[in-house]
């Protein structure tokens, strides 16, 4: 194996294509990193359901004692206090979790390439360790449409929750390379292809 892997932080809007990006990253050979499914997974931990369920009530107690991640959204995207609470409580494990799957996967040896799939990972500092920033660009009706499908969300839920992330222009603006991701499928992958062998198979 040649130098550490290069690391490859995904940015972009809402629904704008990130997680199918990582995922494309990883079919040409990266490992990925997601974080809304650590996060997820994070939730599922007893003393975390337990610190929430206290902070917030027990309305956002499912059925089974787990955490409704519907009620949780529906209660932290009111308010910027009640979302920065919870970020409190998930932010410093998930960011020190993503470092120790950095250092694992570069200890292993086996990977060219990481791929950082983190809606906040500008606002995080995450982008900080990258070796590229990838901005996926895609329309807000495009976006909108794709979260209607595939979550169910109103136009409403997208606009609210992206209230709170770093401005789409400044994120652009800090990018190193972007991809478009208003067209099919075959056409991103395409891109992808074409970044892959400019920065990491040719590197
Ligand atoms: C509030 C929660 C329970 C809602 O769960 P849900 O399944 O509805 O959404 P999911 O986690 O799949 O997130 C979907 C999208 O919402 C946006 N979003 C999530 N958390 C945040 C946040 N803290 N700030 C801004 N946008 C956010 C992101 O764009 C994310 O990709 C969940 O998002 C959560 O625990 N958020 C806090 C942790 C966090 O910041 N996660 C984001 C990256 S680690
Ligand atoms: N080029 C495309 N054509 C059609 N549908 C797409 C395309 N790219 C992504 N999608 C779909 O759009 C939806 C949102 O994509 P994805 O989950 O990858 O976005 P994301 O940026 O990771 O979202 P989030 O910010 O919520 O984490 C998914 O259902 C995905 O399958």
């Amino acid at each position: 194996m040649r130098n550490r892997p290069k690391i490859i932080g995904i940015t972009g809007g809402i629904a704008s294509g990130k997680s199918a990006i990582a995922r494309m990253l990883a079919s040409l050979g990266a490992a990925h990193i997601d974080a809304d499914e650590m996060c997820h997974t994070l939730l599922l931990r007893d003393e975390i359901k337990k610190n929430i369920i206290e902070t917030y009530g027990n309305t956002v107690k499912n059925g089974y004692g787990g955490i409704d991640r519907r009620q949780l959204a529906e209660i932290v995207f009111r308010d910027k206090a009640g979302l920065d609470t919870l970020c409190s409580i998930l932010h410093p494990i998930i960011i020190k979790q993503i470092y120790a799957k950095i250092d694992d996967i570069i200890h292993r040896g086996k990977k060219h390439a990481i791929v950082i799939d983190a809606a906040l990972l500008e606002e995080s500092g995450l982008s900080m360790v990258c070796d590229y920033v990838v901005f996926v660009n895609t329309g807000k009706d495009q976006r909108i449409k794709r979260s209607q499908i595939s979550r169910h969300w109103s136009k409403g839920e997208l606009e609210k929750r992206e209230s709170f992330q770093m401005d789409l222009q400044e994120k652009k603006n800090k990018a190193d390379y972007i991809i478009d991701n208003n067209f099919s499928v075959d056409n991103t992958f395409l891109q992808v292809k074409k970044f892959w062998q400019l920065y990491i198979e040719d590197k």
